[in-house]
């Protein structure tokens, strides 16, 4: 739910030349892209603009920093890049890099070299932890989503002794207004603005602006107490969430609105400004979530008013170091709903695990 509706700037339609300029851009960094995707290890997809995303946030957060320890827990590292094979990319990494730092006059003094480029991205090496303070990086999150012109986010969260104190979300592909069930989803489709970032300081709320500069304004979760009402977020991609149990669980819970499926932690964004009521994440069996993948997402939510906790109740756990220790998987609601979400999970998950 938006508390400010009154800020006209804020859902006026996009002009015809401004979204005949997004369009370019999206066909251009479609164009890009062919030829800019790599597979990680774990299959996965990483891409130029995840390491370049990864070194410029580095390199500026330590320019902006200096007089911090700076201790950053990022997704990307330049292992791959700096084999035989990785020469190329990474001079088109630095290219990318250097002409997007060009834009901000103040980082124009020396264009960075491939192995600045190279030591920004491995800035990122922390494992976090419980004492101190630690950044967490996730440079491109959805990068499956930035690939098919979706949702993805650039999430940047600060850790204080283990505890998220800061988060900050950037979603260039979220219209501004809002992204529901009523919605599809993909924003080719719509004709509003996009581009949200969405901050939250501890205790001090939530806050959306647009990309390019509107002023800010605080943002609360769906007050929705009848589930029968309320809309739900999950994984577009189903490798990542079990789709199946998601929607056992929005049945017996009474959920009447089909899943609303987008990629990355622009669902955090979305459920922060009340666009549904729900998410829920139940990745397949083994998997391990990460630090990166929540912690600007999780104090968005919950700076908005959300509940965020794993499938039996308990709060995420951020001082364990690169990954999340869980029970099962990760939902998301407010306080109203949080009781019969969590009973409709138990129930649906015993359910499944006594009809193996
Ligand atoms: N098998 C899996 N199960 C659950 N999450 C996975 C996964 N494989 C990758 N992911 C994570 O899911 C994130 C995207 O989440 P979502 O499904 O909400 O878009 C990915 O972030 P990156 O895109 O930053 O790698 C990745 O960390
Ligand atoms: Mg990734
Ligand atoms: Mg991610
Ligand atoms: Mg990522």
């Amino acid at each position: 739910m938006v508390s400010n509706v009154s800020d006209k700037s804020y859902v006026d339609e996009e002009p015809l030349t401004e979204r005949k300029t997004r369009e370019e851009k999206k066909k251009v960094q479609k164009a890009l892209l062919q030829s800019d995707v790599h597979s990680k290890s774990d299959k996965s997809p990483v891409t130029v603009a995840d390491y370049g995303s990864q070194a410029i946030v580095s390199y500026v957060l330590e320019k902006e920093l200096p007089t911090e320890s700076f201790l950053l827990v990022a997704e990307e590292d330049s292992g791959d890049l700096r084999k035989e094979n990785g020469q190329e990319t990474v001079q088109r990494i630095t290219e990318l890099v250097n002409d997007t730092l060009v834009v901000e006059e103040c980082y124009t003094a020396a264009a960075l070299s491939t192995e600045d480029v190279l030591r920004a991205i491995d800035s990122g090496k922390s494992e976090g932890g419980s004492s101190g303070r630690h950044w967490v990086l996730d440079p491109i999150d959805g990068t499956k989503g930035f690939l098919r012109g979706d949702q993805y986010a650039i999430a940047l969260a600060l850790l204080d002794e283990g505890k998220v104190v800061l988060g900050v979300l950037a979603c260039p592909n979220l219209p501004l207004t809002s992204f529901g069930a009523n919605k599809q989803h993909s924003s080719e489709s719509s004709n509003d603005k996009i581009g949200c970032l969405f901050f939250a300081k501890v205790g001090e709320g939530t806050y959306m602006q647009s990309l390019d500069g509107s002023s800010p304004i605080k943002v609360h979760i769906s007050a929705i107490e009848n589930p029968e009402e309320a809309s739900f977020f999950e994984s577009f991609e189903a490798a990542h969430s079990l789709h199946d149990l998601s929607s056992a669980i929005a049945k017996k819970l009474g959920v009447k609105a089909p899943p609303v499926r987008i990629d990355s932690q622009a669902k955090y964004g979305a459920l922060s400004r009340g666009d549904g009521a729900i998410y829920l994440r139940f990745p397949h069996k083994g998997y391990r979530e990460k630090i990166w993948d929540h912690a600007a997402g999780s104090i968005v939510v919950t700076e908005a008013g959300g509940v965020v906790t794993d499938a039996a109740g308990n709060p995420l756990d951020f001082s364990k170091g690169k990954y999340l220790d869980l029970d099962t998987g990760i939902i998301v609601t407010n306080q109203k709903l949080m009781p019969s979400l969590l009973k409709a999970v138990r129930e649906s998950i015993q359910e499944k695990v006594s009809s193996l």
